[in-house]
């Protein structure tokens, strides 16, 4: 099925714009958890079952997983995702950007090894390093446009003479992949939270296009001003991410219920300004 219709769906069948990123810390885990075999692969199940219902998708972190030797709890939790919970997209965050030779390898990874239906790529690299994923047309490429951290002005906010006149960079990303880059209707953009004037002017520039906002919980990004600026319409459009406010919400065995109340109030307080 096309990323953007499996999307479409669980938007409408949760009712509900929230993605919870799952970036597992070990050190953060309930004791109960230290130290098992597989325990990022036990902590990532737990919460995703206990919140499956309530989101529109999940993002998994690649570096969480790498860094500690976990690439095949990795596979088993997206294969997991696929088997309990079938209409819940899963947007792989790897962030790539590489040459296309490279890139094509890295798509491999993603879209085979680990079956994501979607991955965040980053498009600084322009076009060359992002067809390999785009040839894919089933799958989601939601590319890096105004990203939520406060250095991505450093470049992203740049002034730069286009064929279309002067803008910032992020405009200009927003409007190439709207218009240049769409034409299997599989692209999204990431803008954060934290920055809602931006995410008002992407959605100007790019229509209906879904943005992954990444940015409220953890980093403080608000949510009504999130929704005013970025819903589309019909009231939609949005993946919002949170991780760690979900994923660390208990400390104790009762981790994945605590979760589960912080994703369920999150969700409601998205719904509560679309
Ligand atoms: O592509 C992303 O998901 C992303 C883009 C961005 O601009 N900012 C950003 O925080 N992210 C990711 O979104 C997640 C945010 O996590 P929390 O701040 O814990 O909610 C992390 O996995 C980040 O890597």
């Amino acid at each position: 099925m096309h990323f953007m219709t499996a999307l479409e769906a669980a938007w409408q069948q949760r009712n509900s714009l929230l993605c919870v990123g799952l970036d597992p810390d070990p050190v953060k885990f309930p004791a109960h958890l230290q130290g098992c075999p597989d325990a990022i692969l036990e902590f990532c199940k737990a919460i995703v079952d206990a919140t499956a219902d309530l989101v529109c998708c999940f993002k998994p972190q690649i570096a969480y997983f790498a860094a500690h030797r976990a690439e095949d709890q990795l596979e088993a939790l997206i294969e997991h995702i696929h088997t309990a919970h079938p209409d819940t997209p899963v947007i792989l965050d790897a962030k790539r950007g590489d040459i296309g030779s490279t890139a094509e390898q890295y798509a491999i990874e993603a879209f085979e090894r680990f079956k994501a239906d979607a991955i965040t790529v980053n498009p600084y690299m322009g076009r060359d390093s992002v067809d390999p994923y785009l040839a894919y047309p089933d799958k989601g490429v939601i590319l890096l446009c105004r990203t939520s951290n406060p250095g991505g002005s450093d470049l992203q906010f740049l002034e730069v003479d286009t064929p279309k006149g002067r803008m910032k960079l992020y405009e200009h990303v927003a409007r190439t992949v709207a218009e240049d880059w769409n034409a299997s209707g599989n692209c999204g953009l990431v803008v954060g939270a934290t920055f809602p004037a931006e995410i008002a002017r992407v959605r100007e520039l790019t229509g209906d296009m879904p943005l992954l906002v990444p940015g409220i919980g953890a980093q403080g990004g608000d949510i009504a001003a999130t929704l005013v600026a970025g819903r589309t319409a019909k009231g939609g459009g949005l993946m919002i991410n949170s991780s760690r406010a979900v994923l660390y919400a208990g400390k104790d065995e009762d981790f994945a219920e605590a979760a589960r109340k912080v994703a369920l109030d999150t969700r409601d307080a998205i719904n509560a300004h679309r």
